[in-house]
């Protein structure tokens, strides 16, 4: 909690006159009652019209000065609320930025785009609230009793009874309530999580026909999200009609005491009436009070969610090598073993591997067997759980995480863009690249045509929704070689290619003047049977390294999965 109000100490100015100003205003707002009570025994009692005016118009007075005070609070607290927010969502968005993809997975990305946004909120909007209310209405409360006092000391007894028993029933109302608050939001929660599955996953579902089973399932969370909110609204409900009773019973005493007091002589009506403003206005805060106290709790759950963000440490640090001196190996895998957190089994086991550089890798295996888990270590998009990875003789964690990357272009097996132009897109690659190196990439990452029918300017709607799978891989390969990088990482990403645009790909890769090491990723053999040295992957463990002749001779996954490609291969020939 002190880490985030560390982000509200940034607006300290706006955060210490809100209050202020808020007090002020209830300052006024306790004089009202006094100044009617004037009106009623001096004014309307003696006739006295100018009496009446005069005291009218402070009350006018009061009033506008008061709503200014309010105005000016609501100011104040709301600029220290939103700058709070502000502050505290950039910080977020920076750390989500640093975390390594074992981060994400960990986290997951749901829970942190709730609370980028819905938990941020509830805290700006708590942080407000309490701004305005945690002085001023506890001041209200106990300034009117004391108001009460000073009028009159008998009948404001009535006031020490019966402020104890509304902050009993108000208070139990609200403890209660808060663990149903709790329950509602994780209710909330769910029904979120449905709504985003469900418009990610829209093709998938028609594809299925599951639109009634998911309309049915989403109506059950609702089902149950509107009985818990009824029920949490009947509690809060009961709430007005107790301490009506009670203020009601109240008030009916201090009429009575207070008309007693005036048969004496002893009190004035006008007095009588401002005990009765006073009894109104505890009850009013006494609400406010409440609220801000349920307000409270639920921004405290939210911002404790964000803090664990925020205090996370990294699972990875990066280090602080810019360059290296290139080495007869590019690229190596010493002893390698990978296991995700969570994992019952290692992805990679012991992957003993030389890599010179010029070389192209081909990395085939089935299903799992940890194809993209060996190429995702170079950029050190994970660490290894053992054994070391270096690149030009140096271990990728002794690297900045900027120079490791600049030398890698990745293409990753979900092609992703970014909506905006296809430039900007290919920019990403490398942000000085000029149209005509743009254009040159394109070329070899055989997306010429693309270029050619939309134009650099040619938007890419959100998610690249408006190309076809081959586009988008086409247009990820060809930000990658924008980057012109040393090493150049394909992770499948040719597979909504055909055989002949795959066939030029690899060709006009091939044919770039630049000595570059590719490592190329594919379940298809004749993707990377080309390749100067192929690896086959089994189970997480090298089953195989050499050339496509090599391999088919010697090593058993490898033929097992040719004659699979082949034979089907064959007979869609037929
Ligand atoms: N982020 C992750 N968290 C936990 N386990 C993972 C993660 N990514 C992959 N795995 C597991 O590691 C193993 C290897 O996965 P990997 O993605 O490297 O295989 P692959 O050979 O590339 O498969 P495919 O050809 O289907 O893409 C699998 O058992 C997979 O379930």
């Amino acid at each position: 909690m002190r880490k985030l109000l560390c982000y509200l100490k940034q607006e300290r100015k706006e955060a210490i006159l809100a209050p202020l100003f808020k007090l002020l205003e209830a300052l006024l707002e306790l004089f009202v009652p006094l100044v009617m009570a004037k009106i009623i025994d001096d004014g309307i009692a003696a006739k006295d019209t100018g009496m009446v005016l005069q005291y009218g118009g402070l009350l006018v007075l009061l009033a506008a000065i008061g709503l200014a005070f309010s105005i000016t609070a609501q100011y104040y607290a709301a600029k220290a609320a939103v700058g709070m927010g502000a502050g505290l969502r950039s910080a977020l968005f920076r750390k989500i930025e640093s975390f390594s993809f074992s981060d994400l997975d960990d986290l997951g990305t749901s829970t942190l785009i709730t609370r980028l946004t819905s938990d941020i909120n509830q805290v700006q909007s708590g942080v407000n609230l309490v701004l305005r209310l945690f002085l001023r209405s506890p001041f209200i409360v106990f300034g009117a009793m004391i108001m009460a006092f000073t009028v009159d000391v008998k009948a404001a007894l009535i006031f020490v009874v019966t402020i104890p028993v509304l902050s009993v029933i108000v208070f139990t109302v609200m403890l209660v309530s808060i663990p149903l608050f709790r329950k509602v939001q994780a209710a909330l929660d769910r029904i979120l999580l449905r709504t985003k599955e469900n418009l990610a996953g829209a093709r998938v579902i028609r594809a299925f026909a599951k639109e009634d089973e998911e309309n049915a399932n989403f109506a059950n969370e609702n089902e149950y999200l509107i009985r818990l909110q009824l029920f949490v609204g009947r509690i809060s409900a009961l709430m007005n009609p107790l301490t009506y009773i009670v203020i009601n019973f109240a008030v009916l005493a201090v009429i009575m005491a207070g008309g007693r007091e005036v048969y004496l002589g002893h009190l004035t009506q006008g007095k009588v009436i401002a005990l009765v403003n006073y009894m109104a206005s505890i009850l009013v805060e006494l609400v406010k009070l409440a609220n801000l106290i349920i307000t409270i709790n639920k921004s405290l759950a939210c911002a404790k969610r964000i803090e664990e963000v925020l205090v996370r440490t990294e699972s990875m640090t990066e280090g602080d090598i810019m360059q290296a001196q290139p080495s007869e190996y590019h690229v190596e895998f010493c002893d390698v073993t990978m296991q995700y957190p969570g994992s019952a089994k290692p992805a990679l086991t012991n992957i003993s591997l030389q890599v010179k550089r010029g070389e192209t890798i081909g990395i085939i295996g089935g299903t799992g067997s940890g194809k993209s888990t060996l190429v995702n270590l170079i950029p050190r998009f994970y660490d290894a759980y053992s054994g070391t990875v270096r690149v030009n003789h140096v271990d990728v964690r002794e690297y900045t995480y900027a120079h490791l990357r600049e030398q890698i272009g990745v293409v990753l097996q979900k092609a992703v863009l970014f909506s905006g132009t296809i430039r900007e897109n290919l920019l990403w690659g490398n942000e000085q690249a000029s149209d005509e190196e743009l254009m040159a990439a394109s070329e070899v990452a055989q997306a010429g045509d693309i270029l050619a029918q939309k134009g650099l300017d040619g938007r890419v709607e959100e998610g690249g929704k408006n190309l076809s799978g081959g586009q988008k891989q086409r247009l990820t390969i060809a930000r990658a070689l924008v980057r012109n990088p040393d090493i150049l990482i394909l992770d499948d990403s040719a597979s909504a290619l055909d055989f002949a645009t795959d066939a030029a790909l690899r060709k006009a890769i091939a044919q770039q003047g630049k000595k570059r090491t590719v490592f190329l990723v594919s379940q298809r053999t004749s993707s990377i049977m080309h390749a100067d040295r192929i690896i086959v992957l089994d189970d997480g463990a090298i089953a195989g390294i050499g050339t496509h002749e090599q391999l088919l001779k010697e090593c058993a996954v490898y033929q097992e999965i040719y004659m699979s490609q082949f034979k089907k291969e064959g007979s869609h020939e037929k």
